[in-house]
């Protein structure tokens, strides 16, 4: 598969503090990849820098396959984009907001504007001015104005912000669709993985400016184990009957009274009853997978940082 986007060593410094530090991304030809990191961690910075809207201190990016060179600007035509809050005409209808992009970027196609505001859900109400639009809808007709001139790449800044619940569902759903049947290639940043655990194909944490790990989500979810968590107040004991009478190979102490055993094939109760029989007081035994959230977070949490989890489950 080609890579759409690779950068090395970018690095990005203002006022001598440095935002975005010597990072090495690549995101594949048809795949949707989410940035994923707290506020302030450097994603649109990071994502100006594609569209040279942002001069990199240092550091490479390449585009489709080619270096880009400060100045050149005929590969933003490839790239549909939405960074920042989107501003539009707001006395012009959303369509005609939409046909002056495409006269602006040299892609002037009626049927694709219209068909993008049909992804959108906002055919119908496409002849309103924008100003009578709300928050949400002008959220969707952003999105629908980044892909009207059918871009190979889209750089979506945090795309979900303003939109509600179902419009999140629309919205995940119409990027595998852009994916699956355009053969777009996404780049979505969000500081929440409940947004993006859901269509990501690969995910890239960046902590302080920093991409510190870049995985396919596959990976991720073949390596996120179940584990049985015991809490009892003679750990030392505990440990000792797993290993010694249960043959339980790999557990790992939490604290003084916790440990999680990983990869037994032993139920609960045969657990709970070996090591009961064993001397072993147990406060609680329970099965649990080790969730995805777990898992970025133990990769930001050596940074001290925190990528957020939505509680809600929007
Ligand atoms: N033009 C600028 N001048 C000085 N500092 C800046 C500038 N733009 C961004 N920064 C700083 O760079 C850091 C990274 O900001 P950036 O907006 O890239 O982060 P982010 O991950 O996109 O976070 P958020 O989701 O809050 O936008 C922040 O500390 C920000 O204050």
């Amino acid at each position: 598969m080609t890579d759409i986007i690779r950068t090395r060593l970018l690095t990005k410094s203002f006022q001598s503090t440095e935002v975005v530090s010597q990072v090495n991304m690549t995101v594949k030809r048809g795949e949707i990849y989410g940035f994923l990191g707290p506020n302030g961690a450097g994603k649109s910075t990071l994502m100006k820098m594609l569209l040279g809207l942002v001069q990199p201190t240092s550091g490479e990016i390449e585009l489709f396959g080619e270096r880009i060179q400060p100045g050149s600007i005929e590969f933003l035509k490839r790239i549909g984009h939405l960074i920042e809050t989107p501003v539009f005409y707001d006395k012009l209808t959303a369509e005609q907001n939409l046909e002056l992009h495409g006269e602006y970027m040299g892609y002037y196609d009626k049927q694709a504007v219209r068909e993008s505001l049909q992804l959108v859900q906002l055919l119908g109400v496409e002849n309103k001015p924008v100003h009578q639009f709300s928050l949400g809808m002008k959220q969707r007709l952003a999105i629908a104005r980044a892909i009207s001139t059918k871009p190979e790449l889209l750089l979506l800044d945090e795309p979900i912000n303003g939109l509600d619940p179902e419009g999140i569902q629309d919205m995940r759903s119409l990027f595998r669709r852009l994916r699956d049947e355009w053969g777009m290639t996404i780049l979505i940043s969000s500081h929440l993985l409940s947004e993006i655990e859901l269509v990501a194909d690969t995910v890239g944490v960046i902590h302080s400016g920093r991409l510190v790990r870049e995985v396919s989500l596959e990976t991720v979810r073949q390596s996120t184990t179940d584990y049985v968590e015991i809490m009892t107040s003679n750990i030392k004991q505990a440990a000792f009957v797993l290993e010694e009478k249960l043959g339980a190979r790999r557990f790992r102490q939490i604290n003084s009274n916790t440990l999680r055993v990983y990869g037994t094939d032993l139920s609960e109760e045969a657990l709970s009853k070996g090591l009961i029989m064993n001397d072993v007081p147990i406060l609680s035994l329970n099965r649990r997978h080790h969730s995805l959230e777990e898992y970025f977070f133990d990769i930001v949490k050596g940074g001290g940082g925190h990528v957020a989890s939505d509680q809600a489950g929007a």
